[in-house]
């Protein structure tokens, strides 16, 4: 299992972050996670990556039971690509730099590099269309180049589990479909990572994605197979606003129902 979150909840004051949340997600399941603003999602990905602990419940990544095992070690097979991380960055630092930080799972290198690194990161750069950019600084690049740039950085260490979040953010549409095509060939590639991705619209949903968590103010609403949940009416309901959903060339594009703002 890569990930098996049995009745987690996270409580902040009187705040129920995270309510009584299980999620599995098997290997090479990758999945995609839903939910509005403020749904708990990174709250949840912070759990996975070890960077919050839940008031009760129990959570094992990677066959890795948490408590038990060294959380620094297991975050190197994790590639985690967030906006915050995107602020973490040094702006000055060249895009190759950047990507190859990912092997040390660091902000900026300080370790030794070997020439196999430098290999691996101009390999992936070229697999990413970064290779007209490897040398120019991280400031310079456009959002999606910088997002191509984070995908690679988060692949440097061949992780078993590569979670992007929200990758799509500020990109144009063709920006988007261009990234949403290399994600595809990522989760169809040999030895590829499990992937979680989150979103808040279900048009970035790849036929690749065959599983969907969505999650409601704090709570799991479902957690099945993205085929069976993205109906009108199961999404209306999720949404609380009717919307009609249309499955085209295998992709979910929703639009909500004239009436539902009194348009
Ligand atoms: N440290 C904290 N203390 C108190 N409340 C918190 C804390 N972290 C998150 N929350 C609250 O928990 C809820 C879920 O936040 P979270 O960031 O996980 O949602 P999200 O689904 O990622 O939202 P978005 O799509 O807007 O990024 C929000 O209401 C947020 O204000």
């Amino acid at each position: 299992m890569i990930i098996d979150i049995s009745h987690v909840t996270w409580e902040r004051g009187e705040d129920i972050i995270l309510d009584d949340v299980s999620w599995q997600v098997g290997e090479r399941e990758h999945c995609c996670l839903l939910g509005l603003n403020g749904s708990g999602k990174t709250t949840l990905l912070n759990m996975i990556n070890g960077y919050i602990w839940p008031t009760s419940g129990k959570i094992s990544v990677l066959g890795h039971t948490f408590g038990e095992y060294d959380l620094r070690e297991l975050r190197k097979s994790i590639g985690w690509v967030s906006t915050s991380l995107q602020q973490k960055l040094y702006g000055s630092e060249k895009a190759l730099q950047i990507v190859l930080s990912g092997k040390f799972s660091t902000i900026g290198v300080y370790d030794k590099l070997e020439e196999e690194d430098m290999e691996r990161a101009r390999a992936l750069m070229d697999s990413l269309g970064c290779s007209s950019f490897v040398e120019r600084t991280y400031d310079t690049l456009s959002q999606g180049e910088r997002q191509r740039v984070l995908i690679a950085r988060a692949l440097m260490n061949s992780p078993k589990l590569l979670i992007l979040d929200e990758p799509c953010t500020g990109l144009d549409i063709f920006a988007r479909e261009s990234l949403l095509s290399m994600i595809d060939a990522i989760a169809k590639g040999k030895d590829a990572p499990t992937l979680i991705y989150v979103t808040h619209h279900v048009e970035e949903i790849l036929p690749c994605f065959t599983k969907t968590l969505l999650l409601k103010k704090g709570q799991v609403y479902a957690s099945e197979a993205t085929e069976s949940l993205m109906t009108s009416d199961r999404m209306g309901t999720f949404f609380d606003v009717p919307v009609h959903i249309e499955n085209r060339y295998g992709r979910y594009w929703l639009s909500v129902k004239g009436d539902a703002w009194n348009i």
